[in-house]
């Protein structure tokens, strides 16, 4: 069906989506498996930390009331490593051998580093302290966390420090919010499985496992990749499945006007539609619409479209599901290369850049054509020419997103 289309910005557009309420589910998970993900409840300290008197240097524990009139002689009457405790009280001028991160014993006040002391000839349970120290070199119960202190809060991002942390409490398991459950759907009937031989007018399709990895390598979990003829009903069907099935649902292809541009017609008549049609090129014809609570990105069938409205709309959706922030940096820089074209529409061209000095230089990296691929393994960045009558200036200051690789 052909209707007017009404375009509308990239910032627009994502200003859209940003808007767009998104579940907040959260799961359980093994602390061992949550690094990056985000708390979505407060931890606070079961118990205090450090939870007895550690000895923070290997050396001879003494009591207060011994700690004068060095150089002396103590008895040693016992050793305690790191991992023992020492049941019994020290008494007058008596002293145990103790090493980092041992128990101190509950009536001992500091600890005498070994450098401090001499061995005593022909004695051995005895040991000489040369001087006394300054500091008790006894790291005191709670000095770092009371119990019920928070640990870390709820909306962080867990790093491996922070796992750290929480496995000093013993804990196990962590509530987070959840990655988003992710189905691609590739339309087009003339889309090939990669170990089908290829036919004349066909291509493989390369979008599928394009999207796929992009999901995944920014956090989201693909659930289905399904590869459609282009059919209306089979479309319907499958979407219907799919949205009742997950948290976001891409499409990709048939996203025009065109006579099988199936997708187009179903975003015509969803629920909400956010946009079908952008000022950017290329891109132009990315939609976004929400159906049955679920929203759906339908991207360009073209590889260099897919590609790019990928990491300026689908990424920062799947970073929110997570409470994480977009990792695409948008960032000003310089436009290194001359770019000659003039465009109706902001270009986006696929780049690459270098940084020195805290300044970005980036360089358009091949075609800006919508429908060329050649320049996905290589392109570091995306760039925004913005609309306009006259070339771009040679290092004219331009937008750029830099891309997160993993
Ligand atoms: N009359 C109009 N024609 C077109 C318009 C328009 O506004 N009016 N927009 C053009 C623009 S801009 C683009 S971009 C494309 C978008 O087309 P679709 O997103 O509907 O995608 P298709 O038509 O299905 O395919 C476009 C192109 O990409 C190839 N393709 C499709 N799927 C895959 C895949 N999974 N892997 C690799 N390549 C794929 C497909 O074979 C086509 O070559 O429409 C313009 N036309
Ligand atoms: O949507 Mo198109 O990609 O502007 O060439």
């Amino acid at each position: 069906m052909l209707t007017r289309r009404f375009p509308i910005s990239i910032q627009e557009a994502q200003q859209k989506l940003a808007e767009v309420s998104l579940p907040s589910k959260v799961e359980t998970i093994p602390v061992q498996t949550a690094n990056h993900r985000v708390l979505a409840d407060t931890i606070v300290a079961p118990f205090a930390y450090p939870h007895f008197r550690r000895s923070g240097y290997d050396g001879y524990a003494i009591r207060s009331s011994d700690d004068h009139d060095f150089p002396k002689t103590f008895k040693v009457v016992g050793d305690i490593p790191a991992g023992a405790t020492f049941e019994r009280e020290l008494g007058e001028n008596e002293t145990v051998r103790i090493m980092t991160g041992a128990f101190v014993p509950t009536n001992a006040g500091k600890v005498i580093m070994l450098e401090q002391t001499r061995s005593v000839e022909n004695k051995p349970n005895q040991v000489k302290m040369v001087v006394t120290e300054k500091h008790s070199n006894i790291t005191e119960i709670g000095s770092e966390f009371q119990e019920g202190d928070d640990l870390i809060l709820k909306n962080t991002e867990l790093t491996p420090g922070g796992l750290a942390i929480l496995t000093a409490f013993g804990i196990q398991e962590v509530t987070v919010y959840r990655q988003p459950r992710v189905a691609v759907i590739t339309t087009g009937t003339e889309l090939m499985a990669p170990d089908e031989p290829l036919q004349a007018g066909k291509i493989y399709n390369s979008n599928g496992l394009l999207i796929a990895n992009l999901v995944r390598e920014n956090g989201g979990i693909v659930t289905q990749e399904s590869q459609l003829v282009d059919d209306a009903d089979l479309l319907a069907s499958t979407l219907q499945k799919a949205m009742a099935e997950n948290d976001l649902v891409i499409t990709d292809g048939g996203v025009s006007v065109g006579d099988f541009d199936f997708i187009g017609d179903t975003a015509r008549t969803a629920d909400t539609l956010l946009f079908n049609k952008l000022k950017m090129r290329p891109g132009s014809v990315t939609t976004a619409f929400v159906q049955d609570k679920t929203l759906v990105m339908a991207l360009s069938g073209n590889p260099g479209a897919c590609f790019t409205a990928f990491y300026l709309f689908v990424e920062p959706l799947l970073q929110r599901f997570m409470h994480h922030s977009s990792k695409v940096k948008r960032v000003t820089a310089t436009l290194a290369a001359p770019y000659h074209k003039t465009n109706g529409y902001d270009r986006i061209l696929r780049s690459t850049y270098q940084e020195s000095n805290q300044e970005i230089a980036v360089f358009p990296n091949g075609s800006d054509q919508s429908g060329a691929l050649g320049n996905l393994q290589t392109t570091t960045c995306l760039v925004e020419i913005p609309h306009s009558t006259n070339p771009i200036a040679l290092n004219a200051k331009v937008t750029a997103w830099l891309l997160p690789f993993k």
